[in-house]
């Protein structure tokens, strides 16, 4: 896919024929310089946004072909969204606050999921707690559980350990993999961070808005001379 933002002489090539597939079950991680393309991708891989040409495809789904209010409604249900700012409402309990996508989904809060889940994210005796009473890290696997419950078919993370600590930033990417692994979900992260991205099964790197290599299996170096390779971070 292709995307430019603007016209004629204003326009910005963010996206220069990309194409990509992510397989289901796997965690991929997108890396390349500041202003490479990376957010660009997310947006139209997830269906915030859609690419001016080329297609995305969700399964069965050409995503790319929905007008606004289906492509809405898709990512209700089939995405699950992970932000550098959590943004969980103050005002709702940790339990209500992963609820949210059920009511916006028109779906019933089944309790027993909504154990599962916090469980999962290991949350389980925070339920009712206000975002407030909790570390940065612990609202960040709020977001998670919050992404995780309407069983989307794909979870995309932009920063998702770039507000944390490094403590609280492994607990989270551990958490990744673990959907991955044990629950069979498909991850796509965009960071900064060599050591977040060996957390994923492969690295795709773009520069200029381009694809710029892949590496699959990838330690902190490898992710780290690789970047040093594309230029500024
Ligand atoms: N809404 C927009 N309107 C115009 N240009 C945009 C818009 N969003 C992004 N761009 C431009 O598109 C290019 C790619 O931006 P993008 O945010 O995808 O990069 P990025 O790799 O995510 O960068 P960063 O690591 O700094 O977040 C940049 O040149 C950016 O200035």
């Amino acid at each position: 896919m292709s995307k430019t933002y603007g016209t004629k002489k204003n326009a910005v090539r963010a996206l220069d024929a990309v194409s990509m597939e992510l397989r289901r079950g796997t965690f991929t991680a997108l890396m390349g310089p500041s202003g490479s393309g990376k957010s660009t991708f997310l947006n139209c891989a997830a269906g915030l946004d859609v690419p001016t040409s080329g297609s995305v495809w969700l399964g069965e789904t050409e995503l790319s072909r929905l007008g606004e209010v289906e492509r809405t409604e898709l990512r209700r249900e089939r995405i699950g969204f992970v932000f550098q700012a959590y943004n969980l409402l103050g005002s709702l309990t940790v339990e209500e606050n992963v609820a949210l996508p059920l009511r916006f989904a028109d779906r019933g809060t089944d309790h027993a999921s909504l154990r599962r889940v916090l469980t999962a994210v290991g949350l389980g005796e925070h339920a009712g707690r206000r975002p407030s009473e909790l570390s940065g890290g612990q609202q960040q696997r709020v977001a998670i559980a919050r992404a995780l419950i309407t069983r989307p078919d794909a979870v995309v993370a932009d920063e998702p350990t770039g507000a944390l600590d490094s403590r609280s930033g492994r607990r989270v990417l551990e958490l990744l993999r673990h959907i991955v692994d044990d629950m069979g979900q498909t991850v796509l992260m965009v960071t900064h961070d060599p050591v977040a991205a060996s957390y994923a099964d492969s690295v795709v790197f773009l520069s200029d808005g381009r694809l710029a290599g892949e590496l699959p299996r990838p330690t902190p170096e490898q992710v780290a001379t690789r970047m040093t390779h594309l230029g500024e971070w």
